[in-house]
């Protein structure tokens, strides 16, 4: 006999309302770091993931496979894609919420081939919050908005202080990156987890 599936989000939670000050449905979101292996502009062989907020606490991503991101001969590697959806859960989470989040737990189904050249359109929506627990979820629909789904994923984050990246990070890169985001006209990020 088969088990049930497991219940999503796996605890009570509220419903995750975006934060007022979040970009409206339609802002296309720029890079969020420049050295950011999923979106940054300054990373070669990075993922150059496109965002843009969707109605109704989603934000949709575009990833085109590239030769680079194989795993077998003219197909994308698995653990890629993973880091594609990871990029894609994330940016639903601190642009929605604005809060920085890190990614507690990362769970992926992948359901078809992603080929070479393909796009995968990744729909992230918000799923609810737990205090600092963030339950977010994604399908990836392969080279079309309405495309079969070729890979799910569900995602845990965590909502941390500034602490988190001076602590572990490089917090004087962090210094940089949190000032150029102010000069470039962006709201602070809210630091209250
Ligand atoms: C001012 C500058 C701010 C900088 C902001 C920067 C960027 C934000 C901007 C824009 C965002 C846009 C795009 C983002 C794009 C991509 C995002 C990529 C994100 C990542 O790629 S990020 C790297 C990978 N990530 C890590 O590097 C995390 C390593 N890890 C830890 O740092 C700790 O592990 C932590 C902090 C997660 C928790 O540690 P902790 O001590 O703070 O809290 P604790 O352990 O109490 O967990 C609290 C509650 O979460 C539950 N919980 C935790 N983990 C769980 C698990 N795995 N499964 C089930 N439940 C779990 C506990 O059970 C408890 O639940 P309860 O409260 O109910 O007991």
């Amino acid at each position: 006999m088969s088990k049930p599936a497991q219940s999503w989000p796996p605890v009570d939670t509220e419903p995750a309302v975006p934060h007022p000050d979040a970009p409206a449905p339609g802002s296309k979101l720029g890079v969020h770091y420049a050295h950011c292996f999923g979106c940054g502009d300054e990373v070669e062989s990075g993922l150059h993931i496109q965002s843009t907020v969707a109605e109704g606490a989603v934000v949709t991503s575009q990833f085109t496979v590239l030769d680079e991101h194989q795993g077998a001969p003219g197909l994308a590697h698995g653990g890629l894609l993973a880091c594609a959806f990871d990029e894609a859960l994330g940016t639903a989470v601190g642009n929605l919420l604005r809060k920085p989040a890190v990614t507690g737990k990362l769970e992926t189904d992948f359901r078809r081939p992603v080929p070479v050249g393909s796009v995968l359109h990744i729909v992230a929506k918000l799923d609810g919050v737990a205090g600092r627990k963030i339950y977010v979820s994604a399908n990836g629909h392969l080279n079309a908005e309405d495309g079969p789904i070729a890979v799910q994923a569900r995602a845990l984050f965590v909502t941390v202080g500034v602490g988190h990246f001076t602590a572990h990070g490089d917090s004087d890169a962090l210094q940089k990156f949190r000032e150029a985001r102010l000069r470039s006209g962006h709201q602070d990020w809210d630091i209250n987890p």
